[in-house]
């Protein structure tokens, strides 16, 4: 049965909201008693926008493929203001659904999967186009799963924030789950969550006005990557990471985005956030709390993030020599960007954790926009041995990479002895390359991964409140000191590495480069 939290109808009076205001969190939710199964309605709002077309959409059709979602279930409600009809909207997302695919089988499950979709016009902000909507999906209910008068409801908001508090609040006036036997209503939103800690915590507080926290899943893609969920695994089940994981052994660790292209057609939308909004202090952020936090009681959500939270709250204020900024050539010449804009396109940023653990160990969060290349990846490099009787050192060190993107891998750079008579060294590595190991195994995306997890009610992978004023917490004043153009970004050329100010302050941190050695990816 559904928990009471997630339970709720159209005819509930909204609580007042200084009294939930000072509620504690009601985070006790047990997911093995939550419904999880009956009629299923997946709402897509904002379906007219590109995240729906190129992410969400194309993850309900991977699922629906492998039989996670079924038609005698799902129904998926696509809604936005544009005058559109359900056929426009299957025009439009259908080329990124399966593309290049064109097996008889593969066109017969998309024809079968498009023609779950429904699609309802209406605006954010009034009530009319929600009770269309909660019409339409009641409509579906009753065809559906009027046996057992139990469904599910989940509201995807692929929006811009600015209408999450209107949307949030019509969803909860008009369209909660009514069922007399159970089920669930739960909305996912997406980031930027605020713009920094004021924002954030504003718009945190207006959709806990009207939703409780299990209902509400802040979505943040990275965390449905393999290797980002690897992470916990990789750390906690193997016996040889365990006294290496440490300020004894590590000498840093970088985290690492880089894309080879710019802004492209999202400039208007970036330049209001900036790359550590964008990227750093979400994506990057969460990644480190995994590679950082110490072992969780158990698996449960609540047990790990308890721990996420307390990295979070142990990172030392970051100063501004710990900071480079740059903004690519060019960035500018987009007309929805500002001419004199100051957004940062690329940022390296050095952080301190203060615990037993990490005292003294840089972490080296860094992202970019129109760089040379395009991966994501976390580097830990290790201190070097004492006592070196080989004179190794040169050659360079220890280093653990955890390679997200693309070409999912894992390696291990290692000093050997250089094959032949001579005792002499070389780096080589322990690779474990994704589609070399496993060649059969299709990995899914991440977005898939998370909107299963949405459904299940698992919030394993999603980011909590207490956890998202933190991350807030550690950018804000820096994010403010940009703002106000009290620490402005260097220039750099599209398809180089960034600023050279960035290599510098990364020696500076510590990181030795290892001079001519590059890991190849295998090839089958
Ligand atoms: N696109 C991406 O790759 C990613 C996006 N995100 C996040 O997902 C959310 C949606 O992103 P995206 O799809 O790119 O956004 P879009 O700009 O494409 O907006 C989605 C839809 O929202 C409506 N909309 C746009 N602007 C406004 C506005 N000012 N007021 C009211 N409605 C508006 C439009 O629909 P209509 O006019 O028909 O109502 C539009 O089709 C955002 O929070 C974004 O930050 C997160 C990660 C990646
Ligand atoms: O959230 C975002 O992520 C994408 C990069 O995602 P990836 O899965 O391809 O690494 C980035 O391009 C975009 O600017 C940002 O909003």
């Amino acid at each position: 049965m559904p928990s009471s939290s997630e339970m709720s109808s159209s005819s509930d009076s909204l609580v007042d909201s200084t009294e939930l205001k000072n509620a504690p969190l009601r985070i006790d939710k047990d997911v093995d008693s939550v419904l999880d199964n009956g009629c299923l309605s997946i709402v897509v709002l904002g379906a007219s926008g590109d995240l729906a077309k190129k992410k969400t959409f194309p993850a309900l059709f991977h699922l629906f493929k492998q039989g996670f979602l079924t038609t005698n279930e799902v129904h998926i409600f696509g809604y936005a203001r544009s005058k559109i009809t359900d056929e426009d909207l299957r025009d439009r997302i259908s080329s990124y659904l399966s593309p290049g695919e064109v097996s008889t089988e593969s066109s017969e499950s998309l024809s079968k999967f498009l023609k779950l979709i429904k699609y309802v016009s209406g605006s954010y902000d009034h009530e009319d186009g929600f009770l269309l909507l909660n019409d339409e999906i009641s409509k579906h209910e009753t065809t559906k799963n009027s046996q057992e008068g139990t469904s599910r409801r989940l509201f995807y908001l692929a929006l811009p924030p600015s209408v999450y508090p209107s949307v949030s609040k019509m969803i909860r006036t008009c369209c909660m789950n009514q069922s007399h036997l159970g089920g669930w209503t739960r909305i996912v939103v997406e980031k930027p969550f605020g713009k920094d800690l004021k924002s954030s915590e504003e718009l945190s507080a207006q959709l806990g006005e009207l939703f409780d926290e299990p209902q509400i899943y802040r979505i943040d893609h990275y965390l449905g990557k393999e290797l980002v969920q690897n992470l916990l695994v990789l750390r906690f089940a193997n016996r040889f990471f365990l006294p290496l994981w440490n300020r004894d052994n590590i000498a840093n660790i970088q985290i690492v985005f880089r894309e080879d292209f710019g802004t492209e057609g999202r400039g208007g939308y970036f330049d209001e956030y900036g790359i550590i909004r964008d990227i750093i202090q979400n994506h990057l952020l969460q990644v480190l709390c995994l590679v950082a936090m110490e072992k969780p009681v158990s698996l449960k959500p609540e047990h790990i993030r308890d721990e996420k939270v307390k990295v979070l709250q142990s990172v030392v204020p970051i100063k501004d020599e710990d900071v480079v900024l740059g903004q690519y050539q060019g960035y500018t010449d987009d007309p929805t960007v500002s001419d004199n804009s100051n957004t940062p396109t690329f940022a390296t940023v050095v952080m301190h954790i203060h615990n037993e653990r990490w005292e003294g160990v840089p972490f080296i969060l860094k992202a970019g926009k129109a760089l040379n290349s395009k991966k994501a990846e976390i580097r830990v490099q290790f201190k070097d041995v004492p006592g070196d009787i080989f004179k190794c050192q040169k050659q360079g060190r220890n280093e653990f990479v955890i390679r997200l993107q693309p070409s999912e891998a894992m390696y291990m750079k290692l000093t050997v002895k250089k094959p032949g008579l001579n005792m002499s060294t070389i780096q080589s590595e322990l690779d474990l390359s994704y589609s070399q190991r496993y060649q059969d195994v299709i990995i899914p995306e991440a977005y898939e991964r998370l909107i299963l997890d949405t459904v299940r009610g698992d919030q394993q992978h999603f980011v909590r409140r207490d956890e998202l004023k933190a991350a807030w917490e550690i950018f804000t004043p820096l994010l403010h000191r940009i703002d106000d153009g009290e620490v402005n970004p260097i220039s750099y050329k599209p398809g180089s590495r960034g600023p050279a100010e960035a290599d510098e302050l990364l020696s500076k941190a510590g990181y030795r480069q290892t001079h001519g050695y590059i890991w190849i990816p295998p090839s089958l």
